[in-house]
C-alpha cells in the first residue's frame, strides 16, 4: 500500500481545469491575496504539491514507500510541519478532490493490485543484467502530461519476466 502510494506521489501529475463562476479571492498562510477573475480558466497541476519539501520534508525527492506507513494510526496526529499525517494528507491529492474527486479510484486500486499480486506470486521478474533494481532517472514533466514518464523513453529500463516454477499452468481469474 505505501508503495503504491508513494508511486503515485512520484509519477501522477495530472492537471485539474476548472472555469471561476464567480470573482474570487484567494490568500495564502502568509497572507498575499490572489484574484481569480470570473471566466478565466485555472489549472491545479497535482504533481505540484507531491513536490513541495514544505509538506514532505527535506527527502520529499526520494522514492521513499515508509512515509506513509502508518499513516492510517497517524490520522489523528496534533502534529504538523513537513513530513506530518495532515501535511501529507492535505498535499496527497493523485485522484483530485472535491465534486469531480475520481469515481475510478477504487476500481484503479483493484487493478493495480490484483496485477502486483499476480507479478509477485506467479513470475520471477529480474533487470536485464540480473543485478539491483534502481529508480529509473525521470524524464522533464510537463503541465499536460498526467503521469511522469521515465526518462529517455526508458531506455535501459526492462526486465525480464518468466513463469515461477510450479506457476506455468496457472491461469488468473479476477473477480470484483
Ligand atoms: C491511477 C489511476 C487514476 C488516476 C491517477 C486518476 C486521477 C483522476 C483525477 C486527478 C481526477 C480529477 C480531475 C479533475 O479534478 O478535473 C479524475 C477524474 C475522473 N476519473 Fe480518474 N483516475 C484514475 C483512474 C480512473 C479510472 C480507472 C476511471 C474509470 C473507470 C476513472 C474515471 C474518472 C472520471 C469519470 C473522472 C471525472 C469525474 C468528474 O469530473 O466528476 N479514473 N481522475
Amino acid at each position: 500500500m505505501s508503495c503504491y502510494k508513494e508511486t503515485q506521489r512520484k509519477t501522477v501529475h495530472q492537471v485539474s481545469t476548472r472555469t471561476v463562476m464567480e470573482d474570487t479571492v484567494l490568500s495564502d498562510k502568509v497572507g498575499r491575496e490572489y484574484l481569480l477573475k470570473k471566466g478565466s480558466v485555472a489549472q491545479l497541476v497535482i504533481g505540484v504539491g507531491h513536490g513541495m519539501e514544505e509538506y514532505w520534508g527535506d527527502d520529499v525527492d526520494e522514492f521513499k514507500p515508509e512515509r506513509f506507513l502508518n499513516q492510517g494510526a497517524r490520522k489523528g496526529d496534533a502534529e504538523e510541519g513537513p513530513g506530518s499525517a495532515k501535511a501529507m494528507r492535505t498535499a496527497f491529492q493523485p485522484f483530485g478532490g472535491g465534486a469531480h474527486l475520481c469515481p475510478g479510484r477504487a476500481f484503479a486500486f483493484a487493478e493495480m493490485m490484483a496485477v502486483m499480486a499476480t507479478l509477485l506470486l506467479g513470475y520471477e521478474v529480474e533487470t536485464l543484467d540480473g543485478g539491483e533494481w534502481k529508480l529509473p532517472a525521470f524524464a522533464t514533466r510537463s503541465v499536460i502530461d498526467a503521469v511522469t514518464k521515465p526518462a529517455k523513453h526508458g531506455e535501459g529500463f526492462g526486465v525480464n519476466i518468466r513463469r515461477r516454477q510450479g506457476w506455468e499452468n496457472v491461469q488468473w481469474k479476477y473477480e470484483a
